[in-house]
């Protein structure tokens, strides 16, 4: 397949890497410093995209790709206010938009973990669930897309929690789920939730020990999106 990498940063540089040895191309790597390369860009010769740039830079990558027909994967975050405007985009052009908060494999198991936890903690209310996440110094979002994706699967099945909310002391509110967003060099990515109650504390906890997994799951992703059509996600990939 011929790539074309939009957002050359630490996850783009891995992706390449990997994509490369896939035994891919890479059509362009598109970085801030080159984005006007996409104005002379053959598109009709790109299988498919891969963004991972930044939240201001996702909106307008994403909306290229869409209307060149290109299928996109995209793993930024922090933009996500903007995902339906793209998703409508995608289905009125006919194209092919995947999104997910964590292309990890682990993480997507931890996902599983979590969602069947909260069913359960649902009926324990003498626990109240908090969250920590821990990143390296240059991420620009707190919290986490990965944070939020674990947050709201907890608000979706424990009746108790009606919100999330970012570094706040709503400890013992019941109807908080307070995340603590850590920023420390060089935590590839790491997601820690807790129920607590005065007798005992049950924690999940997923720790990425580098991007490989990340980047190898966006890889897989694009191999797989190649000829499909519409808005995807994870639960349209992954068979468990
Ligand atoms: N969904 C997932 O599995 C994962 C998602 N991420 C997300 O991916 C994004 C990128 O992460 P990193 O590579 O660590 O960040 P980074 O800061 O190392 O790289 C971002 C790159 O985007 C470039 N960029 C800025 N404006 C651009 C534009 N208009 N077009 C193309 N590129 C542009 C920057 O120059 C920079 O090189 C973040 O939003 C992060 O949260 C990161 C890891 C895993
Ligand atoms: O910025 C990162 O590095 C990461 N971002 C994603 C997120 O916001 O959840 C995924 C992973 O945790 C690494």
């Amino acid at each position: 397949m011929n790539i074309l990498i939009l957002g050359y940063g630490k996850m783009g540089k891995v992706i390449s890497q990997l994509a490369e040895e896939r035994g891919h191309t890479i059509a362009a790597k598109i970085d801030e410093s080159n984005v006007d390369e996409l104005d002379t860009l053959d598109a009709s010769e790109v299988d498919a995209a891969i963004e991972f740039s930044q939240p201001d830079a996702a909106v307008n990558n994403l909306t290229w790709a869409i209307k060149h027909n290109i299928p996109v994967v995209c793993g930024t975050t922090g933009w996500l206010e903007k995902k339906p405007e793209i998703e409508r985009l995608t289905l009125s052009n006919g194209s092919a938009f995947f999104y997910a908060s964590n292309y990890s494999i682990g993480v997507n198991v931890f996902f599983k973990v979590n969602s069947f936890l909260a069913k359960i903690m649902n009926e324990q209310p003498d626990y109240n669930v908090k969250m920590e996440e821990i990143h390296h110094t240059e991420k620009k979002d707190a919290p986490s897309g990965t944070a939020i994706t674990l947050a709201e699967a907890i608000i979706d099945r424990v009746d108790r929690v009606k919100r999330w909310d970012l570094d706040s002391d709503v400890n013992g509110n019941e109807h908080a789920l307070p995340i603590t967003a850590k920023r420390i060099d060089p935590a590839p990515g790491t997601h820690i939730v807790t129920y607590q109650s005065a007798i005992d504390d049950i924690e999940i906890k997923h720790t990425a020990h580098s991007r490989k997994g990340f980047a190898l799951g966006a890889v897989l992703v694009a191999e797989w999106i190649k000829d499909k059509k519409g808005v995807l996600s994870m639960d349209d990939y992954l068979t468990f």
